[in-house]
């Protein structure tokens, strides 16, 4: 470690969590989150779609009761989520549910690699393509921004930060889009880690809710 170029000085290693590690320790961290994204993938994978089910089912008021803290109602807000692909919890009743209540929901588009997600509307009814990673993306429609954005855990810890795919595809997001959205991670209890180990590029959530209801950081 001592002989590394680019490793921050040692005294300085406690100030903050998410300071730039050293290349090894970088290296170690994403060989890491390859592995624990496989082991929870898996273990997702192999649960009875009832159970998922039953998760989004309560999820889905979790939300409910959360937004109604924060909002006297919905009109007028723009809600991001999902469209559901490897065992990922499906929310798309609750967001059919948007519409009647004045919100307008939203799924996410690559419209580049490496870059920002951009954000289209959607209804049960919005014609669909496929799109990156052969994700189905609403295929017409304005580019809208979120004020609130609901993005897939797979997995999560407890001060709010989440592992993904490995594509940095919301962190880029979060960092880009103005004003910030209100982010909520949802994912399943079973998918709580001590720490994802964050790293400078890392964004945590604002909330991070499960079938148990909000992690205990924002309860
Ligand atoms: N249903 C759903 N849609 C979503 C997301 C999501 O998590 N779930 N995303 C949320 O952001 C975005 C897509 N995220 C993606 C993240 C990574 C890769 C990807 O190519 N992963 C590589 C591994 C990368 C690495 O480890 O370096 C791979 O699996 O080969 C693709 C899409 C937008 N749409
Ligand atoms: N704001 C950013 N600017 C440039 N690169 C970024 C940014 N955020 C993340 N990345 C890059 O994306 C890669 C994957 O990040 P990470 O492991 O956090 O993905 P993830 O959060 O699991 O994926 P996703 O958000 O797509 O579900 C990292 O190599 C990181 O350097």
């Amino acid at each position: 470690m001592t002989d590394r170029p680019f490793a921050s000085p040692v005294c300085f290693a406690h100030e903050n969590a998410a300071e730039p590690l050293d290349p090894q320790q970088a290296t170690d961290v994403a060989r890491w989150r390859k592995a624990e994204r496989l082991r929870l993938l898996a273990e997702r994978a192999a649960l009875p779609v009832a159970t998922r089910q039953s998760a989004a089912q309560a999820i889905a008021g979790h939300l409910d009761t959360l937004l109604a803290r924060r909002f006297p109602n919905l009109n007028g807000l723009i809600i991001s989520a999902w469209w559901p692909i490897k065992a990922e919890l499906d929310l798309r009743f609750w967001l059919a549910s948007l519409a009647p209540r004045g919100a307008t929901a939203a799924l996410p588009v690559i419209l580049q690699p490496k870059a920002p997600l951009a954000f289209r509307p959607w209804t049960p009814e919005a014609a669909m393509e496929r799109g990156f990673w052969n994700i189905p993306v609403p295929a017409t429609g304005p580019e809208i921004t979120p004020h609130i954005t609901l993005s897939p855990l797979v997995g999560w810890d407890s001060a709010g930060f989440r592992l993904g795919y490995g594509g940095g595809y919301f962190d880029r997001t979060l960092a880009a889009v103005t004003p910030s959205p209100i982010a909520i991670g949802i994912g399943l209890a079973a998918a709580h880690l001590p720490t994802i180990f964050p790293q400078p590029h890392d964004i945590p959530m604002d909330y991070i809710l499960c079938e148990d209801g909000l992690s205990p950081l924002h309860a």
